[in-house]
């Protein structure tokens, strides 16, 4: 089962290698503005899902808002332990 840290390193493996067709790519490309527009729009959806649409979905959607922060900290550069430091 693929982890936080597992995601991280093939996401950052993404970015260095660029592979066509890779969405990660697509979005680093888009920029920090972008991708955080995804993040506040995922947060909404683990708000209303843990509200009204039960865990399943609500899981899910906390794997698309993790996937999304991961990609916004590999387009600032941050690393894991960056993060790990503050908790
Ligand atoms: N875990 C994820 C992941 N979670 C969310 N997303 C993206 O976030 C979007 C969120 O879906 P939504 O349904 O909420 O949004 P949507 O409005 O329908 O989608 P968009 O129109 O915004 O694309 C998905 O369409 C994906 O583009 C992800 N994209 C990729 N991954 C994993 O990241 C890795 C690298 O992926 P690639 O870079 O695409 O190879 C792979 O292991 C993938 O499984």
């Amino acid at each position: 089962m693929k982890t936080f840290d597992s995601l991280f390193a093939e996401l950052t493996e993404k970015a260095a290698t660029r592979p066509e067709g890779s969405g990660t790519v697509a979005e680093l490309d888009a920029g920090v503005h972008a991708i955080g527009k995804k993040i506040v729009e995922e947060a909404a959806e683990v708000w209303m899902a843990a509200e009204h649409e039960g865990d399943e979905r609500t899981a899910e959607e906390i794997s698309q808002l993790l996937y999304h922060l991961q990609v916004l900290m590999i387009a600032r550069g941050l690393t894991l332990e960056s993060v790990y430091t503050h908790l």
